[in-house]
């Protein structure tokens, strides 16, 4: 029988009798450095961060990368925000079809020695172009650099990429490579819903990626099932954090038991056509919540930027 129980605003929730196979650190996984791969993955949308938080996930992430008209959206950024910082904060990588980033920025970039690379295939977004830049120059890290933009790094321009990571030999040991996206969602509904699909095809146990977005006001992630623990202190739950959603987007699923929801749930079917969706809800744990679902879900968490600043001693 399936049940939902409305909880106090914070609940201790003891782990110890949970089956536990994935856990998530919200404030480390995101905000702090966790691998030499970590990568910041910047979409074609205005960015609207505040400029601090974006110099603390630009500093804690060793890649950086624009797709396309991306690289236009940063430099106004860095401009607004200050003419020094567009040669502090230069990226590592522009790639994609190269319709929509302007000729001076071009020029720019190349001056101060980006890779930027072309890849037409009108098969795949300019965000999974760079997604396969990600995992190249992780197996390959540098190697473009010393080639020149002029013969397209000796890469073939329609969809070279695709075939170099097909070679890939994947016995080298990474790790996970954590990449974060900003101006993912939001803006046109088709790009928001093909950013979601990459979370699916970047899921799963062989996967090379973990794949998160941020916007101006949602962490969203794919929530693995099989007993996720989301871990977070309890200052960043009362300053940070508020809404949460629980979105079967992918498919079906089924909540099997959650502990730490103001709402929690057990034996509980979700999906869009049955319009049973858990949203509007948040976190009631005080330093955790434990969700146990049949397969792998959207999550989107609400926060607060601003706060974010000050729990981070960035103001
Ligand atoms: N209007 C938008 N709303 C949301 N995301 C966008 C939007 N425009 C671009 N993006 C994101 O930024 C990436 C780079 O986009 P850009 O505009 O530079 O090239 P594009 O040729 O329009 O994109 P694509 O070729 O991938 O459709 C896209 O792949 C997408 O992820
Ligand atoms: C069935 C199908 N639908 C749409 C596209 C178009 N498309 C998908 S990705 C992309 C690249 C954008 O730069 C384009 C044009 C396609 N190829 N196949």
């Amino acid at each position: 029988m399936s049940q939902c129980i409305e909880n106090e605003e914070r609940i201790n929730i003891d782990g110890s009798s949970l089956n536990v196979n994935n856990k998530i650190d919200l404030f480390s996984d995101l905000f702090t450095k966790q691998s030499s791969h970590d990568t910041l993955l910047i979409l074609n949308q205005r960015i609207t961060l505040p400029f601090v938080l974006f110099q603390e996930l630009w500093e804690t992430k060793p890649i950086r990368i624009c797709a396309d008209g991306a690289a236009n959206r940063l430099y106004e950024y860095l401009i607004l925000n200050g003419e020094d910082n567009i040669t502090k904060y230069v990226p590592d990588y522009i790639v994609g079809d190269l319709d929509s980033i302007k000729d001076d920025i071009v020029d720019f970039y190349l001056k101060m020695k980006v890779v930027i690379l072309k890849q037409n295939t009108q098969y795949a977004t300019d965000f999974k172009k760079c997604l396969l830049m990600i995992v190249y120059n992780a197996y390959h890290p540098g190697v473009l650099k010393e080639k020149r933009y002029e013969d397209n790094y000796k890469i073939d321009p329609v969809d070279g990429l695709i075939k170099l990571n097909d070679e890939i030999d994947d016995h080298k040991k990474i790790g996970i490579i954590n990449v974060i996206a900003i101006g993912a969602i939001g803006g046109r509904f088709d790009q928001s819903i093909n950013a979601i699909t990459e979370l699916y095809n970047n899921s799963g146990d062989k996967s090379k990626i973990t794949l998160r977005f941020l916007t101006d006001t949602d962490i969203i992630m794919l929530i693995p099932g099989n007993g996720t623990m989301i871990c977070y202190d309890s200052q960043f739950r009362d300053m940070v954090i508020g809404n949460c959603g629980l979105l079967p987007m992918g498919e079906p699923i089924k909540l099997i038991e959650t502990h730490g929801l103001k709402w929690d749930v057990c034996n509980w079917d979700s999906s869009i056509p049955s319009g049973i969706v858990s949203s509007n809800n948040r976190f009631s744990g005080i330093d955790r919540c434990y969700i146990d679902s049949n397969c792998d879900f959207v999550m989107n968490i609400e926060y607060f930027p601003n706060e974010l600043v000050k729990y981070m001693n960035l103001a």
